[in-house]
């Protein structure tokens, strides 16, 4: 199954009534995060990243924006970023909305430079924090790197200090979870901060540990300013996780005590078994003090467990087998879902890996190497990119002879990758409105076409027209064309149930194009599921149901733009007290409508 999207999305767009769009505060491999406003709780501010995309989202893609909001909603800490909500757009495409983090990212607080050590240390004792409750809810992140920290000016105690909270669980695993599985013989990730398992693909050794180990890079980084892997190119970042000790710390950062300095190379052991087993164990070697947190004065937290998986069947940090044998591709690799054939042996094009000018721990980088790789790999073998950059899929690498990798040929051995076979994705998070028209309210002034235009399969990619404020996201159009009508039927107190304003009869145009089109005296001529949808929109407004009226006009909208569906959308708003909102359907219809709309607005306070 594929979920349309919202391709483009503009300021000052209302999503389900809520969250007005004010700017825009970045974009990621998934999608646009937006700073907006509750519009009915003045001052508060949010984040909403929307999933956008050219094309189709796949199930997977959908299911793992959803696992993100789900997760960060139910981790519930101070550390990790508070998911407020979760929802779709008119279109299908998903939105999260989330708490608005002031302040600056990690990474672009590394770019001034090394942290102090005090500095250094507190932004690790969060971390290690807030994974600590991720890693006891049985999630692991593997996707940790300063891009994904914020640093937040915080007011504590009469002192401003900074709080860190950690972002985007868009790839996290869930231990035990058949929910989303991980193919085999992928990176996933993002290189610099990649643990060796991760850059060989041995996606099944994936646990807690791995998060130890990029927390160790970022320490690492944070302590000395650079990289602990740094390299020029991403094959040479990858050789180095894989085979490489770092420069020590004692060298790098002369001031910090032994115990850290070796805290740190622990964390960063090629073998996760030489590694810290916990992420608190490593916390308290490196700063001296061990992590307290609630939850270890009590119970364990209730593991984590989305809709439709398993709660983690085995607690210890390995994943049990049946889940990792399942097959993720996290890539466009086919949107039907199709299996991905044997692999063949390949190797990844190292000219193309070894782009100097691609910075190698970045997103770009990413996306180049996996970009590269594929040219050079049989058709066979699933080179699938993500349009989440950070997410490649390169062929495992395979741990090298111990002699080290001259600079000048840094492309690692590459493996065969295993056939495989794909699982197919347990989640498909879709939230069908099945909209079923009884009743036959208002239907003196439909007439129904004959033949009725069946509705769109898939609802048109653009964003809700009738939600957006200001600007108006619809072209701007002349109003319909002004003619008398006949006189409402309903009692004078009550809004007229659909529109009064007839239209051409049988309107063969394709849906969702044209504006309402006025002519006197005959019923405005629209296809039965228009119909249906108007009659049950009415009645949902009758019985104090403004959102679903709302939703069920805007619904209609999508197979074709009536008097009737601006004007009961206008009702709505006014009910809602929304002007804005209100004022933007007003501007859509005729004269006739603009009057009726705004007599019927004013007991609202609402003056059109
Ligand atoms: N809750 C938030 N509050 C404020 N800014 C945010 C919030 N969430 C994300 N951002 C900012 O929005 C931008 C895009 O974030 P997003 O998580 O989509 O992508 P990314 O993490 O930069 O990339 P990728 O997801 O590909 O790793 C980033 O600059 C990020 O700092």
């Amino acid at each position: 199954m594929s979920h349309s999207a919202a391709a483009d999305i503009r300021i000052g767009t209302v999503l389900r009534d809520t969250y007005e769009l004010t700017s825009l505060l970045g974009k990621g491999g998934m999608g646009s995060v937006f700073l907006a406003r509750h519009l009915r709780l003045p001052g508060k501010q949010v984040a909403v990243k929307v999933l956008l995309h050219d094309e189709e989202l796949s199930d997977e893609q959908f299911a793992r924006f959803r696992r993100e909001a789900e997760i960060a909603s139910q981790l519930g800490h101070p550390n990790i970023v508070e998911v407020l909500d979760f929802h779709t757009l008119e279109n299908g495409a998903p939105y999260m909305v989330m708490e608005y983090l002031r302040g600056e990212s990690l990474g672009h607080r590394l770019k001034k430079g090394r942290m102090s050590i005090r500095e250094a240390f507190s932004v690790a004792r969060q971390m290690g924090s807030a994974l600590q409750a991720a890693h006891r809810a049985g999630v692991v992140h593997r996707d940790l790197k300063p891009a994904n920290v914020q640093l937040v000016p915080t007011d504590s105690e009469g002192m401003i200090t900074e709080r860190v909270k950690l972002m985007d669980f868009g790839i996290s695993k869930l231990m035990g979870s058949q929910t989303l599985q991980t193919q085999e013989d992928v990176l996933m990730g993002t290189p610099r901060y990649m643990s060796p398992e991760q850059a060989m693909g041995k996606n099944k050794d994936i646990d807690a540990r791995t998060d130890i180990f990029a927390l160790g890079t970022i320490v690492y980084e944070m302590l000395s300013g650079d990289s602990p892997f740094a390299g020029a190119t991403i094959a040479e970042v990858v050789y180095r996780v894989v085979n490489e000790p770092p420069e020590s710390l004692a060298v790098r950062c002369p001031d910090l005590p032994a115990r850290a300095v070796a805290a740190v190379d622990k964390a960063l052991a090629k073998n996760p078994k030489d590694r810290f087993q916990d992420v608190a164990t490593f916390i308290a070697e490196l700063t001296g003090t061990p992590l307290q947190s609630l939850a270890s004065l009590g119970p364990d937290p209730t593991p984590y467990s989305p809709r439709g998986a398993l709660p983690p069947s085995n607690p210890s940090l390995h994943d049990d087998e049946s889940a990792s044998e399942a097959t993720f591709v996290p890539a466009r690799q086919s949107a039907a879902g199709a299996p991905a054939p044997a692999a063949q042996p390949a190797s990844p094009n190292p000219a193309a890996l070894a782009d100097p000018s691609v910075e190698p721990g970045s997103t770009l980088a990413a996306f180049r190497a996996a970009e590269a790789a594929a040219p050079a790999a049989q058709p066979s073998l699933a080179v699938s990119v993500s349009r989440r950059p950070t997410d490649l899929s390169l062929p495992a690498v395979q741990p090298a002879a111990p002699q080290p990798a001259p600079p000048a040929t840094p492309a690692p051995p590459v493996a065969a990758p295993a056939p495989r076979s794909n699982a197919k994705l347990g989640v498909a998070a879709v939230v069908a409105v099945v909209l079923l028209g009884v009743g036959i309210v208002g239907s003196r002034f439909l007439k129904t076409e004959t033949p009725p235009s069946p509705p769109p399969e898939t609802p048109t990619v653009t964003a809700p027209n009738p939600t957006i404020a200001q600007p108006p996201p619809v072209a701007p159009t002349p109003p319909p064309e002004v003619k008398p009508e006949p006189p409402p039927t309903t009692p004078p107190s009550t809004p007229p149930t659909v529109a009064t304003t007839p239209t051409e009869p049988a309107n063969t145009e394709p849906a969702n194009t044209a504006r309402p089109q006025t002519r006197p005296d005959k019923p405005e001529a629209v296809p039965e599921s228009v119909r249906q949808e108007l009659e049950e929109a009415e009645r949902a407004l009758t019985s104090g149901e403004f959102d679903k009226a709302i939703r069920l006009a805007q619904r209609s909208q999508q197979t074709r733009k009536t008097e009737a569906a601006y004007e009961l959308l206008g009702r709505a708003y006014c009910h809602k007290g929304d002007l804005g909102n209100a004022r933007a359907q007003w501007r859509n219809l005729s004269s006739k409508g603009k009057a009726r709309l705004a007599k019927y607005c004013k007991p609202h306070d609402v003056n059109l």
